[in-house]
């Protein structure tokens, strides 16, 4: 009976979702989750990492977090970033396990529903956000959070690490999706842009305005504005951006009338918008208003276990395609600090993908800033940087197979994913070769 009410809720559930016991069996399921996965559900047998990670042992035994366990501890809801093995492939989803309780406040199991991840991904994809590091789906999982509410979001980040792709993103995942994006790029604006630009004029309010002309802020009625380095925003027109976001209303230039905004604020800036506060070059109240949800985005040098895969996708995606990186030219590129981040790389990409005569990208097309530390790193990488790239070498020779590589280190498994833990790698971290890609 009580299997009955729960296989009734889960099937009311739109989004891929599964009841499960403490141990991990799957006890309901609804359709979207069959559809989900290419492995079979067998009601009571099938355990839920079978299915979504075709593993034997569920996900904290192998380096991701387990909602469940932490259900389990807390007797709340929880939830995880995951990568899922898919129909069509490795997909991120956020997990929400929420414990189901009798009449008695018993737990007596747990709801588990599936939100597709659909702006990320650990493989090459078309305008999404590529990585699978800890640090990347640390962002990720803040982007998800933040994109469901309409909080202002600052992103803040060195030059290249992805602020406009991250804004982007955040609109795509929010229930303002269907509306437009529209991005202001701050630097350069003057006092008469500013107002025209942002607030639209009417016709004739100044020299050379022959037409009505609707301002950025109308365009993104219902969307998103995203207004990149405001940090550039000079002092007399933050006090305008100040109203603006204060009272939701402005004036077209040349006009009496006041117009009602309604966007959702993004802001970006590669400045370090507290130390200006501090020096008084950026006005606080604005910081505050603009700063609810600050995101950071992490550096590539963070994201380390990243440029590899970024690497591949960037030269998927150039004039290139048809050209590989070979192992060794990508092993040396993760170890690169990259001060420039990923549009460092790109440009690194393109730039080595064309000195090769032939589909190989080897570490002497590298520039040589990168290819010249090859000769003296055997000698200068430290310990811990030898013992990560014999990781991954092994990721890459024995792939997804904990158990064999252990034996082929002469360690037990879980000292081998503690070692992936200690280098931020995961078993997914290994570079697939041509025949299984
Ligand atoms: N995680 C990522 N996955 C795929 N491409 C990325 C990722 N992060 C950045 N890029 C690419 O790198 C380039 C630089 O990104 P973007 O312009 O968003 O950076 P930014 O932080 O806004 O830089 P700036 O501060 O200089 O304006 C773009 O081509 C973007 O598509």
């Amino acid at each position: 009976m009580v299997h009955q009410t729960i296989q009734g809720i889960i099937e009311s559930v739109e989004k891929p979702a599964i009841f499960i016991t403490n141990d991990y069996s799957i006890e309901a399921v609804n359709q979207s989750y069959r559809d989900t996965y290419e492995t079979q559900v067998v009601l009571g047998k099938s355990k839920c990492y079978e299915i979504s990670h075709n593993t034997s042992q569920p996900c904290d035994q192998h380096g991701e977090s387990c909602p469940l366990s932490a259900c389990k501890k807390s007797n709340k809801n929880a939830s995880a970033l995951h990568i899922h093995k898919g129909n069509s492939g490795d997909i991120y989803c956020n997990i929400l396990m929420k414990p189901v309780k009798d009449n008695n406040g018993i737990t007596i199991g747990f709801l588990e529903i599936l939100e597709k991840v659909d702006f990320a991904s650990s493989i090459s994809s078309d305008r999404k956000l590529i990585g699978k590091s800890k640090a990347f789906q640390e962002l990720v999982s803040m982007i998800t959070r933040s994109a469901k509410s309409d909080i202002n979001i600052l992103l803040q980040g060195e030059t290249g690490t992805g602020k406009e792709l991250v804004a982007l993103s955040i609109h795509q995942a929010s229930q303002r999706a269907k509306k437009q994006f529209i991005e202001v790029e701050c630097t350069g604006l003057n006092e008469s842009l500013f107002e025209s630009e942002l607030f639209g004029h009417e016709k004739g309010a100044f020299t050379g305005a022959t037409t009505n002309k609707k301002g950025l802020v109308c365009m993104a009625n219902g969307g998103t504005l995203f207004l990149d380095e405001i940090g550039d925003v000079p002092l007399n027109l933050q006090v305008k951006l100040l109203r603006l976001i204060e009272t939701g209303q402005y004036r077209r230039v040349g006009s009496v009338e006041t117009q009602k905004a309604n966007f959702r604020l993004i802001c970006a800036s590669h400045k370090n918008l507290e130390e200006m506060v501090k020096i008084g070059t950026f006005r606080e109240d604005l910081y505050y208003r603009i700063a609810a949800f600050p995101i950071s985005l992490p550096t590539l040098r963070e994201r380390q276990s990243d440029i590899s895969i970024l690497a591949e996708h960037l030269l998927l995606k150039s004039e290139f395609s048809s050209k590989k990186f070979t192992h060794e030219a990508l092993t040396l590129l993760s170890t690169y600090p990259f001060p420039g981040n990923v549009r460092e790389l790109k440009n690194i990409v393109q730039r080595s993908a064309l000195l090769t005569d032939d589909e190989l990208i080897d570490i002497e097309h590298l520039p040589k800033s990168i290819s010249m530390k090859n000769n003296t790193s055997n000698h200068s990488i430290n310990l811990d940087a030898n013992e990560k790239k014999y990781l991954i070498e092994l990721l890459n020779q024995f792939g997804n197979n904990p158990k064999v590589i252990a034996e082929h280190l002469n360690v037990s498994v879980r000292t081998f994913y503690r070692k992936l833990k200690k280098h931020d790698l995961t078993m997914s971290n290994y570079i697939l070769p041509e025949h299984d890609s």
